[in-house]
């Protein structure tokens, strides 16, 4: 077996009203290095580990089952810059890499379609997943059998990350939304939804970073569960963002800002004493998706 390396980017879900169906790929990787070996070993940041009850080793044997084969004997080190729990789809990358390393140790010839619908049927929802494995902004929705997406290149914007020290599992940031909404509140929901997703592709940023701000379909039931949520949307605003949303499930929030002004923003931001524990990051969009190198 010659050595590969699989990089999966981190994502942001939702991106605002997008929920469940909006995401965009980050420059921050999890890499899985792959060696040939006579035994099963498992290494993460060059820790030896179990392979027992491993999410990402679980989810590759899952799809090897699937495909009714047994994966051979590697040596997987882990090295993961996305932080877990924080609202930077770290599962869905997870999962993503789990399904690659099947792909590769097993000949699947997977197509990225069914990776999708892999990952997807995994995590529940295909707004992580899509990014995480064709990079850059994708829409996509589930159809009983099949995933449609659409993915926008070019999105003209620099994105500050605000990563708290804590972590908020995406299933308690779950259950505090509604079940179901009325009609009205659904239905403009829904436009600030659409208006979002048609400001970003004509490159309205200042419109789209105000719609995104606006959302209904989990924000406002979320917000308190955020620690400075208010008080981080308006610094970045007063800063020059254009708009700043949680990312994912949060903890994280994220701003959008004019290309080239990120790092000005970083800067800023990094300077309230009040976030003084955060990791403020101005990330790239990755426009790759997941990679497989010799
Ligand atoms: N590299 C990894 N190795 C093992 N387990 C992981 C890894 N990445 C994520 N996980 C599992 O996924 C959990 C985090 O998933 P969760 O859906 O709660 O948050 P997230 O994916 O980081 O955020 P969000 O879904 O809001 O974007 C971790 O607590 C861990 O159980
Ligand atoms: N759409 C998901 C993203 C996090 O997995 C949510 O908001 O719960």
């Amino acid at each position: 077996m010659k050595p590969f390396r699989i990089s999966v980017p981190a994502s942001s879900g939702n991106v605002g009203p997008g929920f469940d169906s909006t995401g965009l790929a980050l420059g921050l990787y999890l890499h899985l290095n792959v060696l040939e070996a006579n035994s099963l070993q498992f290494y993460s940041d060059g820790e030896s580990i179990s392979t027992e009850n491993h999410f990402i080793w679980n989810i590759a044997e899952h799809i090897a089952h699937k495909h009714g084969i047994t994966l051979p004997a590697c040596k997987v080190q882990e090295a993961n810059d996305i932080p877990l729990a924080r609202g930077l789809g770290s599962s869905a990358s997870a999962i993503v890499a789990g399904i690659e390393l099947a792909n590769q140790l097993g000949n699947l010839h997977l197509t990225p379609e069914q990776k999708l619908q892999y990952g997807t049927e995994i995590e529940g929802h295909p707004d992580n997943v899509a990014p995480s494995i064709y990079g850059g902004l994708i829409i996509s929705t589930v159809f009983e059998e099949k995933i449609e997406h659409i993915q926008l290149k070019d999105i003209d914007v620099d994105i500050v990350a605000y990563i708290p020290n804590v972590e908020l599992k995406t299933s308690v940031s779950r259950n505090c939304l509604p079940d179901s909404y009325k009609r009205d509140y659904a239905a403009k929901a829904s436009a600030i939804s659409n208006l979002t997703i048609a400001a970003l592709y004509s490159k309205d940023y200042k419109l789209a970073g105000k719609l995104m701000e606006e959302d209904l379909f989990h924000e406002p039931f979320r917000s308190e569960l955020i620690p400075n949520f208010s008080y981080i949307r308006e610094e970045a605003k007063k800063h020059g963002a254009f708009g700043t949303i949680l990312s994912g499930a949060g903890p994280t929030m994220l701003s959008i800002t004019s290309k080239g002004k990120g790092a000005t923003l970083q800067r800023y931001m990094s300077n309230l004493s009040l976030l003084a524990d955060y990791q403020i990051k101005y990330i790239p969009i990755d426009y790759q998706g997941i990679t497989i190198q010799d």
